[in-house]
């Protein structure tokens, strides 16, 4: 596993772009066969990468966690961006398909990730925060997400919200995750940006063509930096931290949060005209 520390509200302003990127953005996520595991200490949430090949991939725990097994004490939420694969949960296989998340609960003990054609194989991204109690395993399959359109084509921001872990489809103890998508033509996300002082939250870009970046905006609305990002790693923004960005192409992204407010809806908007 990996560590990254961030950093604070008036040490980032003065930092490079390779120091933000240390604080801030894992290492590529998805590597044939492996685990990637990285733990941030932006609400002491998880994030990875699993990318079965062959053999089926168990999720450990490690020495820093001080637990038995991964989820003796956290929740995980696995959104699947790959092919076909399944996740087993202490004996319960769950079908994993494209873009299907599965949330699994705290005092799961044994989680073992499977691809289905180690040609095609499945890529589980995993976001996984501390939890307080015991809930269900949930599998929540594309088509039963709640979803949102927002922005326009006149404004480069026109995209659809998968909410597929949240209050009313999953009963998880701070996790709230899904997808959204930008629409061909459509390059905006986030946009107007806002901070949620009451949450945190990891992004991790995909389907983004080759040679392709994304330009994310981070920092206090009058301080903004920009790191170009390229798909399939994932980063972090603190609560004083906006999180936008715009991409020379359409592309994908999965987002994650933990905190004290489950509401999607609880956010402090920022006019754009106002970002400096
Ligand atoms: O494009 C968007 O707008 C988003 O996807 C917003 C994120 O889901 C978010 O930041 C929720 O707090
Ligand atoms: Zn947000």
């Amino acid at each position: 596993m990996d560590f990254m520390f961030s950093a604070d509200i008036r040490s980032y302003k003065t930092m490079r772009n390779d120091e933000l990127r240390d604080a801030f953005v894992t290492a590529p996520l998805f590597e044939s066969g492996k685990i990637n595991l990285t733990y941030t200490d932006v609400d002491r949430a998880v994030i990875g990468g699993i990318t079965p090949a062959a053999e089926p991939i168990l999720l450990p725990t490690h020495k820093e966690l001080a637990a038995d097994y991964f989820c003796q004490r956290r929740e995980v939420g696995i959104i699947n961006i790959g092919g076909e694969g399944v996740i087993t949960v202490d004996g319960t296989d769950y079908p994993m398909n494209n873009r299907d998340s599965l949330y699994i609960a705290k005092e799961s003990q044994d989680v073992v990730f499977e691809s289905k054609d180690a040609a095609n194989p499945a890529k589980f991204y995993l976001a996984s925060y501390p939890a307080h109690r015991v809930t269900k395993t949930v599998h929540v399959p594309k088509s039963k997400a709640k979803c949102i359109e927002l922005g326009s084509q006149e404004t480069s921001n026109e995209r659809t919200i998968f909410q597929s872990i949240r209050p009313g489809i999953v009963d998880s103890c701070q996790l709230v995750m899904g997808i959204t998508e930008l629409k061909k033509g459509s390059v905006w996300n986030t946009k107007p940006p806002h901070t949620h002082f009451r949450r945190t939250e990891v992004y991790m870009y995909f389907d983004l063509p080759k040679d392709e970046k994304i330009f994310h905006l981070m920092g206090e609305p009058t301080e903004v930096r920009t790191l170009p990002i390229e798909s399939e790693v994932a980063i972090a923004s603190p609560s004083w931290s906006i999180h936008s960005g715009v991409g020379t192409s359409n592309y994908t992204f999965i987002w994650a949060m933990g905190g004290e407010n489950q509401e999607f809806d609880d956010m402090d908007h920022i006019q754009v005209s106002a970002l400096r």
